[in-house]
C-alpha cells in the first residue's frame, strides 16, 4: 500500500546544505520572491535552546498574575506585556517583548527590567536571542546577495538594537467558546503582516498559523527542527516590492488539540534606528516611496524614512486604542 505524504505547505530551505552565500541566496530568492514564506531547516539553533524558551514562556505567562502583569507593554521601547485584546486588533493573545539585552547595555541605556519569572531566566533568553541573531545575520546575507547588493549591505542596518523577541500565548478556549465576548469577532491573531524585515518564527505544538494564498487560507502546521522565516513590509519596500510580505493570521480552534494554549515565540528582525528605508531596486521615481507611504500611513510626501521612526510610526498604529 503507498502512503500519501502530505506536501508541505511551504518551501523548505537546509541552511546548513548552503555552505556560500551564493548557493543561499539562489534558494531564497524563488521563495522569498514568490510568497516571502519558508521553513527554515538546519538552521544552526540548538533544540535545546527552543525548547528551553518556551518552557521558560510557558512559567511565565502560567505564573503569578502580579509579576506577569506588571511590566507593562512601553510603546516607545517596544518592551515588555501585552494583555489579551489590548492591540487595536483586538486579538485573543498575551505577549512579551524581550530586547537583545547585549544593545540595551551597550548603549549605555539600562537593560531592560524584566518580571521575575524572566529575571530568573535572563541568561537562557540572551543565549536564545544570539542563536537567533546568528541566523538572522546569515539570512539577510543571503537575501542582500540575492538582490545583487554587498552581502553585509542588509546586516550593517540591521545590528539587532530594534529587535525584539515576542513571546506569545494564545490562551485556551472554551469548547463552547461561550465565555468569549460576544460584541468582538474572534481571531487568535488577525490577518496581518509583519512590519519588520524579517520575521523567525518558533511554534511549538498546537497548529493555527495560516498563510494567504491564491484568496484562500492555507495551513502552515509546526515542523519539528524548522522555523517559520516570513519577510515583513520593511524589506518589500527595501527589495522595490520583488520581496512579498505576505498576510497571515492565527485562527480559532478547530479541533480538541487546538483548544489547548497556543505557544509561539516571533523574532522580529528590525532595521536599525539610522538606517535610511530606500527602494534599492525601485525603477519607479518615487512611486513605489509614495505607495508605501500612503498604505502604510505614513505622512504624505514623506522623503526618507528612518528605520527607527518608520518602526515606531507602525508601533504607534498597533497601539492605537491602548492611546486614547
Ligand atoms: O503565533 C504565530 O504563529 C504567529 C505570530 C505572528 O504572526 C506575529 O506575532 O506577528
Ligand atoms: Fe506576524
Amino acid at each position: 500500500m503507498r502512503i500519501a505524504i502530505p506536501e508541505p505547505s511551504l518551501p523548505i530551505i537546509s541552511v546548513a546544505e548552503h555552505k556560500s552565500v551564493h548557493s543561499l541566496a539562489k534558494a531564497l530568492y524563488d521563495s522569498c520572491t514568490a510568497e516571502g514564506f519558508i521553513y527554515v531547516c538546519d538552521h544552526g539553533i540548538p533544540q535545546e535552546v527552543i525548547d528551553k524558551a518556551f518552557a521558560i514562556s510557558a512559567g511565565y505567562f502560567d505564573g503569578e498574575l502580579e509579576d506577569k502583569v506588571h511590566l507593562s507593554v512601553d510603546i516607545k521601547n517596544n518592551t515588555g506585556y501585552t494583555a489579551i485584546r489590548q492591540e487595536s486588533s483586538g486579538d485573543l493573545k498575551e505577549l512579551f517583548h524581550f530586547a537583545d539585552g547585549h544593545w540595551r547595555t551597550v548603549n549605555g541605556v539600562k537593560q531592560q527590567n524584566l518580571p521575575a519569572a524572566l529575571e530568573a531566566a535572563r541568561a537562557d533568553l540572551d543565549t536564545f536571542v544570539e542563536y537567533t541573531n546568528a541566523l538572522a545575520a546569515r539570512l539577510l546575507e543571503g537575501l542582500a546577495v540575492a538582490l545583487k547588493l554587498q552581502s553585509d549591505f542588509f546586516t550593517s542596518q540591521h545590528t539587532g538594537e530594534l529587535n525584539r523577541m515576542r513571546m506569545l500565548h494564545y490562551p485556551p478556549v472554551p469548547n463552547d467558546h461561550k465565555d468569549l465576548d460576544p460584541t468582538q469577532a474572534d481571531i487568535r491573531a488577525g490577518a496581518h503582516t509583519d512590519y519588520g524585515s524579517i520575521t523567525i518564527l518558533f511554534q511549538h505544538l498546537v497548529s493555527g498559523l495560516q498563510v494567504r494564498r491564491n484568496g484562500s487560507w492555507v495551513d502552515i502546521a509546526p515542523m519539528k527542527g524548522c522555523v517559520v522565516i516570513n519577510i515583513g513590509d520593511a524589506l518589500e519596500f527595501w527589495s522595490g516590492g520583488l520581496f512579498r510580505s505576505t498576510l497571515h493570521r492565527v485562527v480559532m480552534p478547530r479541533s480538541q488539540a487546538e483548544l489547548a494554549s497556543r505557544y509561539s515565540i516571533a523574532y522580529f528582525v528590525h532595521p536599525d534606528n539610522n538606517s535610511v528605508l530606500d527602494a534599492v531596486m525601485d525603477g519607479s521615481n518615487g512611486v513605489l516611496l509614495d505607495r508605501f507611504i500612503v498604505s502604510k500611513g505614513l505622512p504624505p510626501g514623506t522623503r526618507r524614512i528612518s528605520g527607527g521612526d518608520y518602526v515606531q510610526h507602525r508601533l504607534n498604529a498597533t497601539y492605537d486604542a491602548v492611546k486614547k
